[in-house]
């Protein structure tokens, strides 16, 4: 990261630290950013592999380091946690705040090629350039729109910038749901036809020819999963028909549980130990 970070706040946690940090982000147009990351102890005498967290619309970098009981498990194995913000802040465009699944708080994870939000929504370049610059070993996760943002980076990336995938509750085909049609006919040119290239999970899988590490988790539940929001199925059946077996994606359901963090951190155990196979291979 090349621009000045100011410490917001800091608190020991699990024998590792949890900082909060703001900065100047270029990627976001010149706005003020933040981000907290979680350093386990063992930061302090080694480098440490790092697990990228994307939360879900509405949210901020701390609905995860606060609700997604992460932290214990990522300080006994030994990985550092970041968790970006979920969109840029303050950018001042007229109807941004309109809705709560458009505009602030719903980046979801692109670069806007639409002149009205181009300047400002570049969560794509944030997360995945401006953010870790010096992050050698990473993986990603997230929830529901940042599931989605997990796994659309995971398999977009053509320099394999992460070992592995997860995600709780994702947003698996949205060039197919509401939430989705509404974000990419807002902030792409070429709206639906744009996102199936490079932001949508199923498009992208089905693509996929190189061994992948997916896991994800969802619950019969979920009201947005009853809603046809997620469509974990199609994304299920376009890996399966792509060839990728159990091993390479697995897809879980799990009876009853719904989209809060509750659910999350029911599973969050399992997701740091998935990552962690990977990351410290
Ligand atoms: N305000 C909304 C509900 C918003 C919501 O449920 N957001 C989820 C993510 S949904 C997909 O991206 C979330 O994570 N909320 C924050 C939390 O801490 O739970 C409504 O009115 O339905």
């Amino acid at each position: 990261m090349a621009a000045a970070l100011e410490k917001v706040s800091s608190n020991k946690a699990f024998a590792g630290e949890l900082t909060k940090y703001k900065f100047k982000s270029a990627a976001l147009g010149g706005l003020s950013a933040n981000f907290n990351i979680f350093l386990p102890p063992n930061a302090a005498n080694e480098k440490v592999p790092i697990l990228v967290y994307l939360s879900g619309l509405t949210c901020t970098e701390d609905n995860g380091a606060q609700k997604g009981s992460f932290l214990g498990y990522a300080s006994e194995a030994g990985i550092a946690l970041l968790f970006p913000d979920t969109s840029p802040r303050g950018a001042g465009i007229e109807g941004e705040d309109d809705d709560w699944d458009f505009g602030t708080g719903a980046g979801f994870y692109l670069n806007s090629t639409n002149p009205k939000y181009s300047k400002h929504y570049n969560m794509l370049t944030h997360v995945t350039i401006e953010l870790p610059q010096d992050f050698k070993r990473q993986s990603i996760f997230g929830h529901s729109m940042g599931g989605h943002g997990a796994l659309t980076l995971y398999l977009a990336s053509k320099s394999k910038q992460y070992r592995s995938a997860s995600a709780f509750s994702p947003i698996c085909n949205p060039t197919k749901c509401p939430w989705g049609e509404k974000a990419f006919k807002g902030y792409l040119q070429n709206g639906i036809e744009e996102a199936k290239a490079q932001y949508d999970a199923t498009e992208l899988i089905a693509k996929t020819t190189d061994s992948v590490h997916i896991l994800i988790d969802y619950g019969t539940g979920d009201n947005f999963y009853k809603q046809g929001q997620l469509l974990p199925e199609n994304f299920l059946k376009a890996a399966r028909d792509a060839g990728h077996d159990e091993l390479k994606v697995r897809v879980r359901s799990h009876e009853g549980y719904d989209h809060s963090y509750y659910f999350i951190s029911t599973f969050a155990a399992d997701h740091i130990h998935f990552h962690a196979n990977f990351l410290k291979a």
